[in-house]
């Protein structure tokens, strides 16, 4: 047996108390995979006196994260704390400094500072493992550095944040508006702190951030993909598309498009009859697209104590069994800094709106789609009310571009009640 791997848990909330129970019920199985025992010799917390279910008398305590990271029996500091800033950043800028491998689920801080915490650990010679931050219990991190590294990917697409979904879907089964399953949610634990993290599309564009980094040898860039959180989706919106043939999710989106990068994340529609279209709850998917292995669907639980272990107890098994790799799939100083692209590449969308209900408004809205080359695929009217027509068109591929000039021709033609609903159609 090799010298033990002994690890520092800063962080005993779901994923860190998920840790401490697997380290524990798995320590044979652990110990015949990796050839090392495995074991946790001091924790940290905010306090230390909450019960947690679970003994942590066998492991010294920590206050501060940054003493835990650096101490001399820490072989591996897991982060599992959460905040871009703060002690998370502190303690694993520390842990580095130290000569210490770290895996974190923190997605947050790796959106962010993704670059300088690579460039640093490169520097150091140690590992950065951060499977568990982005869909949870699914490897996708893994997948992407390692099993598709023969490939030049092409694109990537994923339902990323489970919360979203199990609000869109159950918005759907149960027929409920947006504000119903959003308190639902919450009353149920499923959302972060802060809920705008999850609603607002922020926690998921974290998470395509890092794998658009690794897909396409980019510098991690956050504030480059195009942002739109599910606030607005109105139980309308989904029962239309859905009479349409379609489901809608957030959905995040990246790809090359020549020498920019386009990342999106986004409400969108996928066929209702597709993989993506038919993910429940709490689930994600994502798919990822190479040149030579084609198309890869992966799905699985996103969050959650035993997932969310799972994932970070993977890293440490490769830290246990000396596997390194570059924490971006390859070295951090060869990452591009890539333009920025918005969508340019043509799709078809999903136009609601709602018209006066007068001869003639229909016509003039299929004529100003006409003039700016933009061709309908589908159209449905529904029953009027007393003043308006709901109405939902399906335009074949176009550009957004083109879009946006006929929408705009369509706001000065007086019979828009309202601003019309806009959704790219992505095929999954
Ligand atoms: N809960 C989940 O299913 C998933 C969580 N993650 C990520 O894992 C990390 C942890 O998430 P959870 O376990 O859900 O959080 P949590 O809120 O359940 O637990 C956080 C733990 O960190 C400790 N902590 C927070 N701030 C601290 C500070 N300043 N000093 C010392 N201790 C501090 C808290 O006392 C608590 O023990 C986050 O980065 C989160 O984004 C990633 C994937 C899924
Ligand atoms: N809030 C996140 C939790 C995991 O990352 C989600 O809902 O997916
Ligand atoms: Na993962």
């Amino acid at each position: 047996m090799n010298a033990p791997l002994r690890l520092g848990i800063a962080g005993l909330g779901t994923v860190g108390i998920g840790v401490v129970k697997t380290v524990r019920q798995h320590s044979a199985l652990l110990s015949a995979r990796t050839g090392r025992d495995v074991s946790i010799t001091a924790v940290s917390a905010r306090s230390r006196d909450k019960d947690r279910g679970v003994n942590l008398s066998a492991y010294a305590w920590e206050d501060d994260p940054v003493a835990l990271a650096t101490r001399d029996d820490v072989d591996v500091y897991v982060e599992l704390m959460g905040g871009t800033d703060g002690p998370a950043k502190a303690s694993v800028d520390a842990a580095i400094a130290a000569g210490k491998d770290v895996v974190t689920a923190n997605k947050a801080m790796l959106a962010i500072h993704g670059q300088s915490l690579a460039e640093a650990a490169e520097t150091a010679g140690v590992s950065l493992r951060y499977e568990a931050a982005v869909a949870g219990g699914i490897p996708v991190i893994k997948a992407l550095t390692e099993g598709l590294a023969g490939n030049d990917i092409t694109r990537i697409v994923g339902v990323m944040n489970g919360s979203c979904n199990y609000i869109l879907t159950r918005m759907e089964s149960a027929g409920l508006s947006y504000d119903e399953v959003f308190a639902e949610a919450d009353g149920l634990g499923y959302l972060e702190a802060d809920p705008q993290l999850d609603v607002g599309g922020i926690d998921a564009a974290h998470k395509l951030a890092i794998l658009s980094s690794i897909a396409f040898g980019t510098r991690v860039d956050f504030d480059g993909i195009e942002l739109e959180g599910i606030e607005r989706v109105s139980i309308n919106d989904i029962r239309h598309a859905d009479d349409m043939g379609f489901k809608i999710k957030l959905l995040g989106v990246a790809q090359r498009t020549g020498r920019g990068l386009e990342q999106r994340m986004m409400p969108c529609l996928v066929p209702a009859t597709s993989p993506m279209g038919q993910l429940q709850g709490g689930t994600n998917m994502v798919a990822i697209e190479g040149d030579a292995v084609e198309q890869i669907v992966l799905r699985g639980p996103g969050a959650g104590e035993g997932p969310t272990a799972s994932a970070v107890m993977g890293d440490v098994c490769d830290i246990a069994r000396g596997v390194r790799l570059p924490v971006f799939g390859q070295p951090a100083a060869s990452l591009e800094q890539a333009d920025r692209a918005t969508a340019v590449l043509p799709a078809p969308y999903y136009l609601r709106m709602s018209l006066v209900d007068k001869p003639g408004a229909l016509a003039k809205i299929a004529t100003v789609l006409g003039d700016a080359g933009v061709s309908i695929d589908r159209m449905r009217q529904y029953e009027h009310d007393d003043a308006s027509a709901p109405v939902l068109i399906v335009t074949h591929k176009t550009t957004r571009a083109d879009l946006n000039t006929a929408i705009a021709a369509m706001k000065s033609t007086s019979v828009l009640l309202s601003d019309p609903v806009v959704l790219r159609i992505e095929s999954v």
